[in-house]
């Protein structure tokens, strides 16, 4: 069902409907809200953000990143933001990068049993225009880790261009933190 979401929601990014069309889908859309609110449940409960084996988590913010390579240290993956991520000018949006950065480097940050962590910072550069409907590659690198404090680097690269890069720290929660 998610699939089907990311691909209404890039069509819905790219189109320019006739009034008609647009109020039909309207109405449509929200005949479809209405057959899921029955089955809304807790936040703790919900699958979306919760499923580790679909992609993206099923969550539906999320761009889908695949991971092709993983070991304890280092990640690499690709990703390739639909039209729904559209900034401008071909370009992906300048918050969706850090959404995407956020995800995969947490991803690394958590993995292999490590406790827990949640970001502390994620410093992001633009280095490059990142296109949209283009497969780009994505690395991230565990560096070190001193106490609580885990420090991730990461790249994304079209071809052989950097089109961004990020720092980020994330802190083991202690038992019990919220
Ligand atoms: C299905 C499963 C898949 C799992 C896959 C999941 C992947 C998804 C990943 C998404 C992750 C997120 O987006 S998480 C959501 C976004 N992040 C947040 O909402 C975080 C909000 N902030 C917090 O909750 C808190 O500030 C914490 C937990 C980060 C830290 O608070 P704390 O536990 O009280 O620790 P605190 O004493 O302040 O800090 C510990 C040490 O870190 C340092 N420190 C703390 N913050 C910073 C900072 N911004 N920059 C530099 N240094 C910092 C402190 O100086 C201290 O150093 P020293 O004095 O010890 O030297």
């Amino acid at each position: 069902m998610l699939d089907a979401l990311r691909v209404l929601r890039d069509t819905a990014s790219g189109v320019d409907l006739p009034a008609d069309v647009a109020r039909n889908a309207s109405l449509d859309i929200e005949r479809l809200s209405g057959l899921l609110k029955p089955y809304l449940v807790a936040d703790t409960l919900q699958a979306a953000g919760r499923t580790p084996g679909i992609g993206g988590r099923a969550h539906a913010l999320l761009p889908m990143v695949h991971v092709d390579e993983a070991d304890d240290n280092r990640l690499v993956g690709h990703v390739t933001f639909g039209r729904y991520y559209l900034g401008g000018f071909g370009a992906a949006h300048g918050g969706a990068i850090p959404l995407m950065f956020d995800e995969i480097m947490g991803r690394l940050s958590n993995a292999v049993g490590r406790p827990m962590a949640r970001t502390a910072y994620l410093n992001v550069n633009f280095r490059a225009i990142t296109p949209i409907d283009v497969r780009l590659r994505v690395e991230v690198r565990h560096d070190r880790e001193e106490g609580r404090k885990r420090f991730l680097t990461a790249a994304l690269y079209d071809g052989e261009t950097v089109t961004a890069d990020a720092t980020a720290l994330f802190i083991t929660l202690k038992p019990g933190q919220r």
